[in-house]
């Protein structure tokens, strides 16, 4: 193993295996798993809604491409943000793609900022479904929530894609280590 490498194993022999179900506590700690994930790159998005449950929106990490057909993306909702009672209200979402100019604005959805000063923060437009569209988005996807899954702390939500936009050649906003990085698109 290299010098300053860790390794934290979570093998069992079968005989010690839990059930998914069980009540034991995990066997690694969540400080430790946000240690390993904060060295892991990860692109930066504006997640966005507008509905019936009202207009809200947070930064996100924790969105991926599930499948290309039908075109679905999932994103992971902490159940104690204060934008989260909007999402579970609302079917319709924007994830909104940042780009390097975006890091004030993605502070601003990262928390404790009043919903009305994160949106006052930059252009918005409503395009095919309603949910708000960061005008300069380096790219978006406008979606449908079709499934929810509550998992530990947070909901997982699978979002169809009902239109997009496709990224441009701009720097690319990126977070790892705790902190935002620039990207050149080439
Ligand atoms: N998936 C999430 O809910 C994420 C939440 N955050 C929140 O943003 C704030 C700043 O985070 P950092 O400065 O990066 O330090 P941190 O030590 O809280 O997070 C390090 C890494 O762990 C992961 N992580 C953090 N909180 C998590 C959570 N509750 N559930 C699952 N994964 C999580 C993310 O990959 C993050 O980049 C914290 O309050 C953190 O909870 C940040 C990134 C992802
Ligand atoms: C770079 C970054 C990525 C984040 N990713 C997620 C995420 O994927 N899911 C999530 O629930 N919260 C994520 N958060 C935290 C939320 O953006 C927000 O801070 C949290 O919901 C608390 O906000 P509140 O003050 O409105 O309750 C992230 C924060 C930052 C700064």
């Amino acid at each position: 193993m290299a010098l300053g490498q860790q390794h934290v194993s979570t093998h069992r022999p079968e005989a010690e295996r839990r059930d998914v179900d069980s009540e034991a506590p995990p066997s690694v700690s969540a400080v430790a798993f946000r240690q390993a994930m904060s060295c892991l790159p990860t692109a930066v998005y504006l997640v966005t809604t507008d509905g019936p449950g009202g207009r809200a929106g947070f930064t996100a990490s924790a969105v991926c491409s599930v499948t290309d057909d039908p075109p679905t993306l999932l994103v992971c909702i902490n159940r104690r943000a204060s934008a989260y009672a909007a999402f579970a209200d609302n079917a319709l979402l924007c994830v909104n793609a940042l780009g390097a100019e975006h890091e004030t604005v993605s502070n601003a959805f990262g928390g404790k900022t009043p919903m009305a000063e994160r949106f006052a923060r930059a252009e918005w437009t409503t395009q095919a479904t309603g949910a708000p569209v960061l005008v300069d988005a380096l790219a978006h996807f406008e979606c449908r929530v079709s499934q929810r899954v509550a998992v530990g702390t947070h909901d997982v939500l699978f979002c169809e894609i009902e239109a997009m936009s496709s990224c441009d050649g701009r720097e690319r906003l990126l977070y790892f280590d705790r902190q935002y990085h620039r990207l050149p698109s080439r």
